[in-house]
């Protein structure tokens, strides 16, 4: 069988949040959304106190395809305590680390063509001592890549942004920011627009870090000292790379149209310009690494859970991206 024939594993995330409710909806419009097989990977209870469909427990992932027509697949992951939607718990914590565990332990043995990761809390899983900033360098280490060494890609219709710096207090991102890290960050993501999307010669936008990019160092002087540096190293690589950009005005949609990804200097300034406008198809995508990992753009959305009012449409997005990226790489060989 292909790899990108296997199916992909979609871990189940926080038990009390809305990821087993999305992977449920996504499996019940399996058809309408045009989603390949996968197996869900959690504690059966949470999809059973948020969904009354048919689940199939497997106990390998090969049995998913076969069983994807009759039920939702699960390889179950039972928490210590049975969770309740919309109240975490250190359970739950622990039942979303080991999901998230297997899940990715199927993809690097090649049981699976990817990973897809539900939505997690990173508060809850700080609170059981997850010493990684979130599932993105926790994938990376289980893969033997260092965190310096991957990407976080947001991807949307219209959009694609990568924060170079990712889960730290805004006010230390000045400090962490240096050319060494922009110069990496840009070279995995240019590497995997290529591996992942396909795109043989990707342009690259590079966002300031200062308003105005800093306006000649008038206004700070990242841009030159730190940022330039990296955007030439890139381009004597022969990498298209465009910037250091004002931020303000590089998403809108005719500056979108110039360039495959953006790279961004801090967390918000990627996330919001892809949240704004694709919130419900936003996927998160890890690049560097040797399997394919994606997630839902959004969190555990505790607020609404259990109340069957989640939106799956950013999950089925996140599992066709898996597949499509899958497919893309096994192409390549
Ligand atoms: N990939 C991941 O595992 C991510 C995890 N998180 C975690 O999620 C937790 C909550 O984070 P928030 O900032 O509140 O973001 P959030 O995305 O969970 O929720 C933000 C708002 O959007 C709504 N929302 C989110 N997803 C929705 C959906 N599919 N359908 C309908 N409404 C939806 C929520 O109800 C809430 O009002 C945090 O602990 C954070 O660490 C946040 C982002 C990504
Ligand atoms: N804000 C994006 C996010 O929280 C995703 O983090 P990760 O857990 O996928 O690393």
């Amino acid at each position: 069988m292909s790899p990108s024939l296997l199916p992909l594993a979609v871990s189940l995330g926080d038990p009390s949040g809305i990821g087993p409710e999305v992977v449920a909806k996504c499996w019940d419009s399996r058809h309408a959304l045009g989603l390949p097989p996968f197996v869900a990977v959690g504690d059966p209870r949470s999809l059973s106190e948020v969904w009354n469909g048919p689940i199939a427990v497997v106990s390998d992932p090969r049995e998913a395809e076969g069983a994807f027509e009759r039920g939702l697949p699960l390889l179950a992951v039972v928490a210590a305590e049975a969770s309740v939607a919309g109240q975490p718990s250190t359970a739950g914590a622990h039942c979303s680390l080991d999901s998230l565990e297997l899940a990715v332990g199927l993809a690097r043995s090649g049981s699976c063509s990817g990973v897809v990761t539900g939505p997690v809390s990173k508060h809850q899983l700080y609170s059981i001592g997850f010493a990684h900033p979130g599932q993105t360098e926790f994938v990376a280490e289980r893969c033997g890549i260092s965190p310096g060494n991957v990407a976080m890609m947001l991807a949307g219709p219209s959009l694609r942004t990568v924060p170079v710096t990712t889960h730290l207090p805004l006010r230390e991102v000045a400090d962490r920011l240096s050319s060494a890290l922009i110069e990496a960050r840009g070279r995995v993501t240019l590497r995997g627009l290529q591996r992942n999307f396909g795109i043989a010669e990707p342009t690259l936008a590079v966002a300031g870090f200062n308003p105005h990019a800093g306006e000649n160092g008038a206004l700070g002087r990242e841009e030159i000292e730190v940022i330039m540096p990296a955007i030439e190293a890139l381009r004597a690589e022969g990498w298209d790379v465009v910037g250091p950009m004002p931020a303000d005005t590089m998403f809108h949609t005719s500056a979108r149209a110039r360039y495959d990804a953006a790279l961004c200097m801090y967390h918000d300034q990627a996330l919001i310009p892809l949240k704004a406008l694709h919130f419900e198809e936003g996927v998160n995508m890890t690049l560097g690494l040797p399997i394919v990992r994606t997630a839902p753009d959004h969190g555990t959305a505790f607020d609404i859970a259990g109340e069957d009012r989640a939106d799956p449409r950013a999950m089925a997005a996140a599992i066709r991206v898996a597949a499509q990226c899958a497919a893309t790489r096994a192409a390549q060989g």
